[in-house]
């Protein structure tokens, strides 16, 4: 038997506008539940490249294969619903509660209505947002966490195998970001998901991503693991973007085993 296509497969994929190039021969893959990040200084391509996934922009060349289909031949709205897609901007519906905002593509799928009221209710319940004190409130009644919480829940709502998510903590502050990225990464939900995470934040690049894509005037300047990019930049472009936080980062992404030799011998002993 011939193994499994990739989830997502992106081959020589450029998006031209006249007069400048935004993505240019971009190509990865991507295995089931593994976390892409798209990194990059702003202008980069990250958004560009990100919504020709799910044909929100169409590529100029190039192909996109979702589980070996090309998305090119597939209606944008059915390839849509089989993808959960978060901005930064949220977009919740103004005139529909919490409850009806998260259930928009199951109902657009066509399941029961009890299937729907329970879904939604324990995804609430999981994104910590009560049913009985959330579901029946409007966007404007809820702050900046709570509504990345909601469309969060709306993207998940129809279990897409594949998410999308474009600065998805974004409008926040970085307390509170910290925070919803932690309850982010701890969501059983998640775990099986292949997603694609835009972001310019460093930090959140490392703890969130499986692999990270760099990308530097609509190239990818490296895609590797943290690790990798970290300490084996290809570039001086990749070196330098991680200059500032190096410290930082190397001992978040370094494995204990790394850091045995300088503990303690006390502590040493112990592993
Ligand atoms: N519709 C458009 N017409 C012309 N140029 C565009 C268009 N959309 C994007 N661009 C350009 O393409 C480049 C990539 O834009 P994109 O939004 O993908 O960047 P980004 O990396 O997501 O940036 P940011 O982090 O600031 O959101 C930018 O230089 C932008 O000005």
């Amino acid at each position: 038997m011939a193994p499994a296509p990739p989830v997502i497969r992106v081959r020589d994929l450029s998006k031209h506008y006249p007069g400048h190039v935004a993505v240019q021969n971009v190509s990865f893959e991507l295995a089931l539940g593994e976390t892409l990040v798209l990194l990059g200084p702003s202008g980069c391509g990250k958004t560009t490249l990100l919504k020709m996934l799910n044909r929100l922009i169409e590529p100029t060349s190039g192909t996109v294969e979702i589980n070996g289909v090309v998305v090119g031949r597939q209606q944008p709205e059915v390839l849509r619903r089989g993808i959960g897609y978060v901005i930064q901007q949220v977009g919740l519906l103004p005139h529909y509660t919490v409850a009806e905002n998260v259930g928009v593509v199951p109902r657009l799928l066509g399941h029961a209505p009890t299937a729907i009221a329970e879904r939604t209710n324990a995804l609430l319940t999981r994104l910590h947002l009560p049913p009985k004190r959330f579901a029946h409130q409007y966007p404007h009644q809820l702050s900046g966490g709570q509504q990345q919480r909601v469309g969060l829940a709306r993207a998940l709502a129809a279990d897409p195998p594949i998410m999308l998510l474009d600065e998805p903590f974004g409008a926040l502050d970085p307390v509170t970001r910290a925070g919803i990225r932690r309850k982010f990464r701890e969501l059983e939900e998640l775990r099986t998901k292949t997603m694609v995470l835009v972001t310019h934040d460093v930090t959140e690049a490392f703890e969130l991503a499986d692999r990270i894509a760099l990308l530097n005037g609509g190239q990818i300047q490296q895609l590797g693991t943290p690790h990798e990019l970290l300490f084996r930049p290809a570039n001086d472009f990749v070196r330098d973007f991680f200059a500032a936080e190096r410290l930082a980062l190397q001992l978040h992404t370094l494995r204990l085993r790394e850091l045995l030799p300088f503990l303690p011998p006390a502590l040493y002993r112990l592993h």
